[in-house]
């Protein structure tokens, strides 16, 4: 019985290796190269000279471009780590939130058609979003409960709460069956087809050990020897040499698989910048000049952590731009100087650099070029002694694609006006200061380019970020102020009561004030006989 329901799940989990999960899936799943590329719309171009994308094996070296890793460990290159658990997961988890007793498969979630047969996929209490929504459930249940004396109602709350405990406790099924599997097969339950690229496709998958939702982007073509294996590992080496920064796409793991690269990155659930432009195109709309100040600033501070590590992205455009609206589980200590953030915006968007699939270090590096729309005029020329100033160049398109600017031209003379730091025709008009700065950056002299570093500086982009910090620093201080005002007059007061005890008045206060409470409104404790002279008023109001 046991070994027949083993040989149904390992029979259900081949699935994806013989293409029959998802038909659309199969031109992708077949990893066998094609002739006809299967690429989005965006990246559905031509550099002037070549066709753009890793299409020149031969100039790439075998030698490791960032980080001398041997192929043996680069099969071994794992690093693991759980961001956050996605709401759209939980609710598609489906749940019941039956008066009955959870039966233990409940206490895990399997998608609805999987979960016969495929290996489980364990729910992490610790995620923002489980922790909210347990919290939330809680506080409803709460509110019910303080409102409502009705008896059967509390017999289901009391049911209920059972249920609630379960989201807490850790499951007693195995984490991971012990098949043998692919290691994507059976630590991955795939959600679903995220995008495809030149070499690759990306899935939405969610680890069946820690319940998180991931990225992962498996690479089509064979790799055993071949110089696109060079190519793949690239990317997997920036990843490893980068780390963690919140405007870098965080990376956890790749490994090879039936001689192919698959690589685990953080999943980011607003997707590309591309989507979100086009989005917005259908609806007339267009990122007004805050969000693109916003979004400028913090591309900026991820090419400046990458320049600073002596790289380069040469790939930058909107479609390799993502998109998170969570903060980055990274944030923490990243920072290093006072114009860096821990990657919580004001407006809860934070954009993230991803595919490092044409990244190159600065002082030897193997260029590969990437995308021509936004592809540097020198670098076309191989002059490549102000490689991060590409970036500039790129960044600056990026966002005048954001501001509305009609798509890019791959070639031709349009194509060399941009060179010329001519600006194309906009929607909106942009204020002096950022259509200023957008031209700095296109500057056909690329030393004349600012670098990401004095842009994270900039005027232009901190000015709203200063403005909203100093308000949001002053507000902290009013709190500060007003809880020290409050505690000396208890301390004031406590020490009245220690030289005349006897004062009913005064021990009464003392007895009801507890150190840094506020007292009762419209009483004063200390001085009601004399004129009110204590005053919490702060600097700036
Ligand atoms: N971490 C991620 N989070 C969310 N979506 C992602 C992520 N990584 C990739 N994608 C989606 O998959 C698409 C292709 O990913 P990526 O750019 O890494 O692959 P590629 O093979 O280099 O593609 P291209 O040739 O178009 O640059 C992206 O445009 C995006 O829509
Ligand atoms: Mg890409």
């Amino acid at each position: 019985m046991a070994a027949a329901n083993e040989k149904s799940v390992q029979q259900h989990l081949y699935f994806s290796s013989c293409g029959e999960e998802d038909s659309s899936d199969s031109s992708v799943e077949d990893w066998v190269p094609r002739s006809v590329s299967l690429r989005s719309p965006s990246s559905a171009c031509r550099t002037p000279r070549v066709q753009r994308h890793r299409t020149r094996s031969n100039t790439v070296s075998p030698a490791a471009p960032t980080s001398p890793i041997p192929y043996a460990a680069w099969r071994k290159l794992r690093l693991c780590d759980s961001p956050s658990t996605p709401k759209s997961l939980l609710s598609k988890s489906a749940l019941p939130y039956s008066s009955s007793k959870p039966c233990r498969s409940q206490r895990v979630l399997c998608r609805p058609a999987l979960s016969a047969q495929a290996p489980s996929v364990n729910v992490n209490p610790f995620t923002p979003d489980t922790v909210r929504r347990n919290s939330e459930h809680y506080k409803r249940k709460n509110c019910r409960s303080d409102g409502d004396d009705d008896d059967g109602h509390r017999s289901k709350e009391t049911q209920t709460s059972s249920e609630d405990e379960s989201y807490f406790l850790p499951s007693k099924r195995p984490a991971v069956p012990a098949l043998m599997l692919s290691r994507y097969e059976s630590e991955f339950l795939e959600l679903g087809r995220i995008g495809v690229g030149e070499f690759g496709a990306v899935y939405r998958c969610v680890k069946r050990l820690d319940g998180c939702m991931y990225a992962i982007k498996r690479l089509r073509r064979p790799l055993a020897g071949s110089a696109n294996e060079q190519l793949a590992l690239k990317e997997v080496y920036a990843h490893a040499v980068l780390g963690h920064h919140p405007h870098v796409v965080r990376y956890y793991s790749a490994w090879a698989e039936d001689d192919h690269m698959i690589i685990q990155n953080e999943y980011c659930d607003g997707g590309s910048l591309h989507d979100v432009i086009t989005e917005k195109e259908e609806q007339g709309e267009f990122f007004q000049e805050p969000e693109l100040r916003d979004l400028l600033l913090q591309v900026s501070m991820g090419l400046k952590y990458i320049h600073v590590l002596g790289l380069v992205h040469l790939d930058i455009k909107p479609s390799n731009i993502f998109i998170s609206h969570r903060p980055s589980s990274s944030a923490g200590g990243a920072g290093d100087s006072e114009e860096e953030d821990d990657g919580h915006t004001s407006s809860g968007v934070v954009y993230k650099i991803g595919d490092l699939g044409h990244v190159t270090s600065i002082s030897s590096p193997q260029v590969e070029e990437g995308d021509s729309r936004f592809l540097a005029c020198e670098v076309l020329r191989e002059d490549y002694t102000h490689l991060p100033k590409a970036d500039i160049f790129a960044l600056s398109l990026t966002v005048l694609l954001a501001a509305g600017a009609p798509p890019l031209p791959q070639n031709g003379e349009e194509w060399h006006r941009l060179r010329q730091a001519h600006l194309p025709s906009l929607p909106h008009e942009l204020t002096s200061a950022l259509r200023n700065l957008l031209q700095t950056m296109m500057d056909p002299d690329p030393a004349v380019r600012p670098s990401a570093s004095a842009l994270c500086r900039h005027p232009v982009l901190r000015r709203e970020r200063a403005g909203k910090l100093a308000a949001q620093l002053r507000r902290e201080l009013n709190v500060e102020k007003f809880r020290t005002a409050m505690l000396e007059r208890e301390l004031q007061e406590a020490r009245l009561a220690a030289v005349s005890p006897q004062q009913p008045a005064l021990t009464t206060g003392c007895r009801t004030s507890q150190a840094g409470s506020l007292p009762r409104p419209g009483r004063r404790l200390v001085g009601r006989k004399t004129t009110r002279s204590m005053s919490f008023g702060c600097l700036g109001h």
